[in-house]
């Protein structure tokens, strides 16, 4: 179990119950570290996996863990968010925590709600300031902030608001009550309910006390106040806590996260072992360097906590660090330099733009078509769930079959695409780059063709969306 670990991950791995604090930086090992150190105890006996409960900050890195503990012969830990544990808690006390009441709806997302509650609110709120207020009412929940102290936290923690704070919090208030009314609760809910059902139900606690012994916290910079009191509650003042963090990572603090917690944790549990994982096993030397040159400007509590990473890979090409004035620009920076390689002779397929989310796609993909880039968007499961890529993607099955050998696809796949709604004509954003996140068709897909049942053998790129007498609306 201790074969395959450097001397920091050991210290983490074989440090004793008690509150560590794992302090590591990107490809790092940190998930080596945490699934060795669970694996460790309960092989040696400290421990018994199902008692161990690790929270993750996805339920992709949840899956990871267990595979990953599966893999060393340990099964049973119960790896989840947040979110999932506190729901199977929930439901599985329901019938004591609801006294025979059904369990009430969990809403997927607040949009409808809040705009119902924003004209209850004498709040006019189109679909973007909807979700802006969402957003502000979600921040203040995972903050533990109510209606009638919404405005004074706010202003103390500089949020910007997307109306003046007194609205917000009236709106927020509406919220509550016409959420009520339908019968419904949010995530923040179910977390805060997983919460009461701790405190305020000494039977409750006493059993998931005794289910869950040994806690594991992953993403511990990015935890939010809710989340920290729910992880207190099952605590229930015991210390068996192992966090697992990067404060130079922090990037969910407009969602209410704050690295305080990581960063008072060796102050306020008393014996925390605290170990640093700087050694890079992921990036090049010159990548960490450069990674380190940045992080080495970050000022305020986080600066205290900051990792020098050691890149462990062999040397590789210097990186360029170019900085751009916003999204846009920076888009078709990328564009242009993608063109340039293109023009010297670098395979396209060659060349991958990284970004962190996938609503950030269509920034790229509207400045790729702009300088005639041929791409494609790989690995975002999320983007062929968009509503109008499955209709363009029914529709694309559907021209294929029905068109002719002989006769072009493109007036076929265009018409079926108008069959779903969709009007090729009509801008599809009011301001283009105001609100980062707004979905367009704007998009590519690599198509196998139904027809042949043979990959065409090169992808099908198609760009819809803003209209432009000089960029060709269709490129087979
Ligand atoms: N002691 C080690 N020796 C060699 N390679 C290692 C060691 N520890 C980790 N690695 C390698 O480093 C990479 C990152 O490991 P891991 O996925 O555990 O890191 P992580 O810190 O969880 O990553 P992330 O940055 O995504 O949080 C993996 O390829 C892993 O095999």
């Amino acid at each position: 179990m201790l074969a395959g670990l450097d001397p920091e991950q050991s210290t983490a791995v074989t440090a004793p119950a008690g509150p560590v604090c794992i302090l590591a930086g990107a490809g790092t090992g940190k998930t080596r570290a945490i699934t060795h150190r669970i694996a460790y105890r309960a092989l040696t006996e400290q421990i018994v996996a199902r008692h161990v409960l690790a929270v993750t900050f996805t339920a992709r890195a949840a899956a990871e863990m267990r595979a990953r503990l599966a893999a060393l012969g340990v099964g049973g830990v119960q790896a989840r968010t947040f979110h999932a544990a506190a729901l199977r808690q929930v439901r599985y006390f329901a019938a004591r925590l609801l006294e025979g009441r059904a369990m009430p709806e969990l809403l997927e997302s607040k949009a409808r709600l809040v705009t119902l509650a924003a004209a209850r609110a004498g709040v006019r709120a189109d679909r973007t300031a909807a979700r802006d207020l969402a957003s502000e009412i979600e921040w203040a929940k995972s903050s533990l902030i109510e209606p009638s102290e919404y405005a004074v936290a706010a202003a103390k923690a500089t949020r910007e608001p997307p109306y003046e704070p007194a609205k917000v919090a009236a709106v927020f208030a509406a919220y509550e009550q016409v959420k009520r009314s339908n019968g419904v609760i949010d995530f923040e809910d179910m977390l805060r309910a997983a919460v009461w059902g701790i405190e305020e139900h000494p039977d409750v606690a006493e059993q998931i006390r005794a289910q869950y012994r040994h806690f594991v916290v992953d993403e511990y910079q990015d935890v939010n106040p809710l989340q920290q009191r729910l992880l207190d509650a099952w605590l229930g003042g015991r210390d068996d806590l192992t966090v697992v963090g990067d404060a130079s990572q922090t990037i969910y603090s407009f969602t209410g996260a704050t690295s305080g917690y990581l960063i008072d944790f060796p102050r306020l549990r008393r014996g925390a072992v605290v170990v640093r994982l700087v050694r890079d096993y992921r990036s090049t030397p010159q990548v960490v360097g450069l990674a380190n040159a940045v992080i080495r400007q970050a000022r305020g509590a986080e600066a205290r906590l900051r990792l020098e990473l050691v890149g462990q890979r062999p040397a590789g090409p210097e990186p360029d660090l170019r900085i751009f004035a916003d999204e846009p620009a920076e888009a078709a920076g990328v564009a242009a330099r993608c063109k340039q390689l293109i023009a010297a002779g670098t395979p396209a397929r060659e060349i991958a733009v990284l970004f962190r989310t996938n609503a950030q796609s269509e920034a790229y993909e509207e400045a790729l078509a702009d300088a005639e880039v041929p791409y494609v968007v790989q690995g975002a499961a999320r983007f062929f769930d968009r509503v109008e890529i499955r209709q363009a993607i029914v529709a694309l099955r559907a021209a294929t079959r029905s068109t002719p050998e002989d006769a072009p696809l493109v007036p076929a796949v265009a018409e079926a695409l108008t069959a779903t709604g969709w009007q090729p004509d009509k801008p599809h954003r009011a301001a283009p780059h105001a609100s980062a996140g707004r979905r367009s068709l704007h998009w590519s897909l690599s198509l196998r063709s139904t027809r042949t049942g043979r990959s065409p053998g090169l992808s099908r790129s198609c760009s819809g969306g803003r209209p432009s007498s000089t960029r060709p609306r269709w490129r087979v």
